[in-house]
């Protein structure tokens, strides 16, 4: 009988808004156990959930299950949680994650544009590092822009990762998001991590990327085997096949990893031309002259932002063309894009 499962599963499929970042965390479901031990949930398969936590003796991945008491709320990797019963980490040990604390941001996606159920794929995330190769594949560009859509609206920080720079030049890519301000390292199989490295040192950072364009070539040589001690390694690599939707990894130098093994699309059907807005200040103050619903795109005739683009330096331009590059992918519906 086969085992596979639907990826989706793993997933939140619980609409929690993420609260603006640098907000402290409140615990969103309220502790009943006065002996809960906090801890960080690094896998989940199959309604188990690994949970790493502070032991006396150091810290133990505990295998939980969702108190009863959560209802419909999901756990997803990246979530803070408490969790009562056997916390010793021991063989065949089982605890019970009795709380989940707030989310400071969510990676979100639908399965497609037209369902409307959206799903946290991660939580609490810090940055989400878009891996593709700048030729063999070809960009998918609908895709990147979706990826980036969706960073923007979870509360997340984007980072282009270009890889196969041996093979073509990482400009075209860099040149279609210049106006965003966007963070972007180019590497390649021959060359050093380490602008990578930085950037992920004492932060929890996603990896999404599609088929092929060299991303389990990237986390594994960004996190050596000594080092593999959370999730089910064995299937890094073998995305399509996996049941899991995301697996946390430590680095050696510091920070976390989250690959997402399970994750070739990006459904944006949550959100709004608002969502990605928001991520803007200056054009989200710009866009309070906006009409009512206003999508914000070259075809909106009373948009504001060309006013506000034509008034002030090229610069202006240059993001709100950026911006609109991002638009489209929201207005878009349809699987494939
Ligand atoms: N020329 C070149 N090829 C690379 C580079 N990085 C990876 N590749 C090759 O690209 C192919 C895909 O690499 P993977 O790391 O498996 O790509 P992936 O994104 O994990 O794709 P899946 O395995 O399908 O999930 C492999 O044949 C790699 O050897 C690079 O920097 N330059
Ligand atoms: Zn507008």
């Amino acid at each position: 009988m086969s085992r596979r499962h639907d990826s989706r599963s793993d997933e939140d499929d619980i609409r929690v808004r993420p609260s603006r970042r640098g907000s402290r965390p409140r615990t969103r479901t309220r502790p009943t156990h006065s002996d809960a031990v906090p801890g960080l949930v690094v896998a989940v398969d199959r309604g188990r959930m690994t949970v790493r936590v502070d032991g006396p003796d150091g810290v133990v991945d505990v295998t939980s299950m969702r108190a009863r008491e959560l209802g419909k709320h999901g756990v997803v990797v990246g979530d803070s949680v408490r969790v009562v019963g056997d916390t010793t980490g021991r063989t065949d040990s089982l605890a019970r994650i009795v709380a989940i604390e707030e989310r400071t941001t969510s990676l979100r996606r639908t399965a497609d544009d037209t369902d409307p159920t959206e799903r946290v794929v991660v939580a609490n995330a810090d940055l989400l590092v878009i891996v593709t190769a700048v030729t063999d594949p070809e960009p998918a560009l609908g895709f990147l822009d979706r990826c980036l859509v969706a960073a923007y609206a979870g509360g997340l920080e984007p980072l282009l990762c270009l890889t196969k720079t041996d093979l073509g030049s990482p400009q075209p890519l860099l040149d279609r998001y210049a106006g965003l301000g966007l963070d972007a390292v180019h590497m390649s199989r021959e060359t050093t991590l380490d602008p990578l490295i930085d950037r992920l040192a004492d932060r929890m950072s996603v990896f999404v990327g599609q088929s092929g364009v060299g991303k389990s070539t990237l986390v594994n040589r960004l996190v050596p085997d000594a080092f593999r001690a959370t999730g089910d390694v064995s299937k890094i690599g073998k995305g399509r096949h996996t049941s899991s939707s995301a697996v946390l990894f430590d680095l050696p130098d510091g920070g976390m990893v989250i690959d997402t093994p399970g994750i070739r699309s990006f459904g944006l059907a949550h959100v709004t031309a608002d969502d990605v807005l928001s991520a803007f200040d200056e054009i989200a103050e710009a866009a309070v002259d906006c009409p009512p619903l206003c999508g914000h795109t070259a075809d909106d005739p009373d948009c504001a932002l060309d006013a506000w683009a034509a008034a002030g330096p090229p610069a202006r331009r240059q993001q709100l063309a950026g911006l609109r590059v991002l638009l489209a992918a929201v207005g878009q519906v349809g699987p494939g894009y």
